[in-house]
């Protein structure tokens, strides 16, 4: 397993394991069980997927030490602000069952951002939280936060699949020094993206499946890719990325595949104050 630097020295694994969508407990602590098995030593979870609990069991019954294990969950809107992030974080490393964490993102831009940002920061050099970072921000979004509080995010995870590359973002964030993380690396499925003509001769040329060709992709652009799936024989497949490697010529046809469209939601879209509201976290 590959680990990149985050920027303040911190190592990460390029792959991981994502948890979102896995709401029966049950079935998501033997996923997260059988990932760690599999060898997946960074699990992806967030307080709004419900599912902290199910992920710390299985931590606790993998058998494998903690210090090997990185653990990333995330500060969800309804809990923005200075106080509610100290109160938010503690719930999450409660439900964990955990003393410390590897990660910890603010979920979506919203809210009370910089008061996060402060709590985050004294959870940092308090040595609760190895390093602190973001989601879904948008550069500017990012420029914002660094201008005004003068502290450098380790992470920006971002929607990032063969139909939305977010190349100039990466470039941005390389040239300020913070990883980009890829959620949703396979776009979920959606437009066929498995079955995609392009992916396909891709996979066939190096006898490997679609999936592994998009996670290939992803890894070597240097991107951290956190794919979920609930089958044992998937998460095997998934893992199975390291050992080749795709040339110039497939790099570039992968790259005609961009839309340069979010397959899910724009955090400018009118709808996301609905949408919002409509997921409240109860403390
Ligand atoms: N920060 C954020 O806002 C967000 C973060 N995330 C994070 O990113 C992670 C990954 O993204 P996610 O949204 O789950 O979607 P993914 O792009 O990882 O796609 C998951 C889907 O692909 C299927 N799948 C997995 N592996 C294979 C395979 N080898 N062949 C065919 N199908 C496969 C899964 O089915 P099955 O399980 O049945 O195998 C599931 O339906 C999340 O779990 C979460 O941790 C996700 C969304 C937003
Ligand atoms: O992590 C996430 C999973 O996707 C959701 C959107 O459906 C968001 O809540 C969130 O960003």
């Amino acid at each position: 397993m590959k680990n990149i630097k985050l920027n303040n020295g911190v190592e990460m694994p390029i792959l991981g394991f994502g948890v979102f969508q896995m709401q029966d407990m049950a079935e998501c602590e033997q996923a997260v069980i059988d990932a760690i098995e599999t060898g997946y030593r960074l699990i992806d979870t967030a307080a709004s997927y419900m599912n902290e609990q199910a992920v710390g069991n299985a931590i606790k019954k993998s058998g494998v030490a903690r210090e090997e294990l990185f653990i990333t969950t995330k500060l969800w809107v309804s809990d923005a602000g200075y106080e509610n992030t100290k109160a938010a974080f503690q719930k999450s490393l409660d439900s964990l069952q955990l003393d410390y964490l590897d990660l910890y993102l603010i979920h979506q831009p919203y809210g009370d951002i910089y008061g996060s940002w402060r709590a985050m920061q004294e959870l940092y050099q308090e040595g609760k939280v190895r390093a602190i970072g973001v989601s879904n921000f948008h550069p500017d979004r990012v420029m914002d936060l660094i201008t005004n509080t003068g502290f450098i995010p380790a992470v920006n995870q971002i929607e990032t699949h063969p139909f939305h590359q977010q190349k100039e973002t990466q470039k941005f964030l390389e040239d300020n020094n913070i990883q980009i993380e890829s959620w949703g690396p396979f776009a979920e499925g959606k437009n066929d993206i498995f079955k995609n003509e392009v992916l396909t001769k891709i996979a066939a040329k190096h006898n490997k499946s679609t999936a592994q060709v998009m996670l290939r992709w992803l890894t070597q652009r240097g991107v951290v890719a956190i794919p979920k799936s609930v089958r044992k024989e998937r998460m095997a497949e998934n893992f199975n990325i390291f050992d080749f490697e795709l040339p110039a010529d497939d790099m570039n046809s992968i790259q005609t595949l961009d839309t340069n469209e979010s397959l899910f939601f724009d955090h400018r879209d009118p709808n996301m104050v609905k949408w919002l509201s409509e997921r409240k976290l109860s403390r």
